[in-house]
């Protein structure tokens, strides 16, 4: 399987949008003023949309095309450079661009000489935020199933910089009756969506032949997206949605995530509705019997 980056996402292109700017080096230039014209390519995991028809769950070409306007009437700067930057970085504040490809043409530019164009082109991506994913299974040689998964995670660039805990065998909570789980908790940074991201959770579960038919029922594996960024900061992803809600929405009171995530993490924090709690303040008022560390080797 090929590494996934960023740069092979869906994609949302908007091009030639031209509006008078009075950017330049030039006195004249900030006087009177020429046009300027952008191309814009957005990565953005256009899945959910596409399934669901939901204006929300991709970004507004329109709303993307107003902020491009207000980039070329504002500053004014000496360079297309930094025209470009300042929208690139207005895509970036879109909640589900990964990539922003931003291209500034300047027609009428004071060259000298005849030319057909003039043009500047920046790509930047997403800051990579810390993440943390708890992984369970209880069906199949779950050892092997959790190191496939965080192989998995790495190799096709979900996370960078992963670090897991310590497996914990653990009682199952809720549901059917089942066989025990073994649970463990992985830390590390994305560059990818929250959505995409569990999207792409998902799809490595259904590699590993998870099936959902029960609640709580047993599985071969499960991936939840427990915390996206860091609690209280701005790269923090707080939703309601029930297809992501941020953090998950059960975390705070499960003994087998709280307790590996301890372990790879001990300064870990977690928002529990209003408040920002220490993950082993929580864990203090748990009843951690059903959780046992798994001997190594
Ligand atoms: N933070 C999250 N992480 C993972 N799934 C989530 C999250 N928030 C909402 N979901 C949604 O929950 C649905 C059920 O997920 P899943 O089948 O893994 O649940 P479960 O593991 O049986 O139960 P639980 O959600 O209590 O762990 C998924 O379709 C997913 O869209
Ligand atoms: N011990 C344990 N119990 C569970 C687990 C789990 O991973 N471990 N996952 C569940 C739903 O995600 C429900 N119950």
């Amino acid at each position: 399987m090929t590494a996934w980056t960023p740069r092979d996402a869906d994609t949302v292109v908007l091009t030639g949008v031209r509006a008078t700017g009075y950017h330049g080096v030039f006195p004249e230039e900030k006087r009177d003023g020429q046009e300027f014209v952008v191309d814009v390519e957005l990565s953005v995991d256009l899945a959910r949309a596409g399934a669901s028809d939901d204006l929300t769950h991709t970004v507004s070409y329109a709303e993307v095309a107003a902020d491009v306007v207000a980039r070329i009437t504002g500053g004014p700067h000496d360079l297309i450079e930094t025209l470009a930057e300042e929208i690139a970085a207005d895509c970036l504040a879109r909640p589900l661009v990964e990539r922003a490809a931003v291209t500034v043409h300047k027609p009428q530019a004071p060259v000298g000489v005849p030319f057909g164009d003039v043009f500047v082109r920046v790509a930047r991506l997403r800051p990579a935020v810390p993440v943390v994913v708890a992984l369970g299974a209880n069906l199949g040689d779950r050892v092997a199933t959790l190191d496939a998964a965080v192989a998995a995670m790495v190799a096709d660039g979900l996370v960078t910089g992963a670090r897991v805990s310590r497996h914990v065998e653990t009682e199952p909570v809720g549901g059917p009756e089942q066989p025990a789980y073994l649970n463990a908790v992985l830390v590390g940074r994305t560059r990818l969506a929250p959505a995409h991201l569990l999207r792409r959770l998902h799809d490595i579960e259904a590699d590993h032949g998870r099936v959902r038919e029960v609640r709580w029922g047993a599985r071969t594996l499960d991936l939840d997206l427990v915390q996206y960024g860091r609690p209280g900061e701005p790269d923090e992803a707080v939703s309601i949605d029930p297809v992501l809600t941020l953090p998950h929405p059960r975390a705070h009171e499960r003994a087998f995530v709280l307790l590996p995530w301890d372990d790879v993490d001990p300064q870990a924090r977690l928002r529990v509705g209003d408040r920002v709690v220490a993950v082993r303040e929580l864990l203090g008022g748990l009843d951690r019997s059903g959780v046992r560390p798994v001997a190594a080797g």
